[in-house]
């Protein structure tokens, strides 16, 4: 199948809009999870996403510096809320891989410029370039993912229906729309 141009979905936030937790309890964005992430995201233009993620103690593989496994993470996160909030399609991540180009130390800013790259059927590809300290800083990081897009019923098949229904209603609050049937 071909690989087509992701078109974003017509009720996509603007660019600038700043997206908000999507789950309390998530460990990559949500506020109810104290060593969590905390990635804070704010839609580019086009086709982007742009995320922030501080490195605290919490985050450490070596001492002082992040691990590895939590930095893929923080790029689980920022892949997913782009290909979530642009497309307004459920999905799951199906593949991740990461270069690690430079150590990352604790009390870094990591500068996360997530893109969609495109479709195929159900698949997504994105991609993204985590820079130190600054938007132009040294790249430390770069990911691609290709996520796949799921029915609503991967999440109350494998997941916890309760907890899904929370989500749901937060989301029903915030007026959001979500093509559940990719
Ligand atoms: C309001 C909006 C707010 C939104 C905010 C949201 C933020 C969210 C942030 C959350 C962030 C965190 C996000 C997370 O952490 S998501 C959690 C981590 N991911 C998972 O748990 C996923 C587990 N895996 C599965 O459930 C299944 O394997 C899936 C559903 C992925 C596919 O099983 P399914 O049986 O359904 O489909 P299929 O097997 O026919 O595959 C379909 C197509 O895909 C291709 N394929 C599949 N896997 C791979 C692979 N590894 N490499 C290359 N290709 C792969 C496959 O070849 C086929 O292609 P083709 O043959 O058609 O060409």
């Amino acid at each position: 199948m071909e690989t087509e141009p992701a078109v974003p979905h017509h009720n996509a936030p603007a660019a600038g809009s700043k997206l908000g937790v999507h789950y309390a309890q998530c460990f990559g964005c949500g506020d109810e999870q104290e060593a969590g992430l905390h990635l804070q995201s704010t839609v580019g233009e086009g086709r982007t996403v742009h995320s922030q993620f501080t490195v605290t103690e919490a985050h450490q593989g070596a001492p002082g510096l992040a691990h590895g496994g939590l930095l893929a993470c923080a790029f689980d996160e920022a892949l997913g809320a782009t290909v979530g909030n642009l497309l307004r399609k459920p999905a799951v991540t199906g593949r991740l891989e990461t270069d690690f180009r430079r150590p990352v130390p604790v009390g870094s800013i990591l500068y996360i410029a997530a893109t969609l790259d495109g479709t195929a059927g159900r698949k997504i590809y994105v991609s993204a370039d985590g820079r130190l300290d600054a938007e132009d800083g040294p790249i430390a990081v770069r990911a691609r993912g290709l996520f796949v897009m799921v029915g609503l019923e991967h999440f109350t098949t494998h997941g916890d229906p309760e907890a899904l229904e929370k989500f749901r209603e937060a989301a029903r609050n915030n007026r959001e729309d979500w093509n559940i049937n990719p």
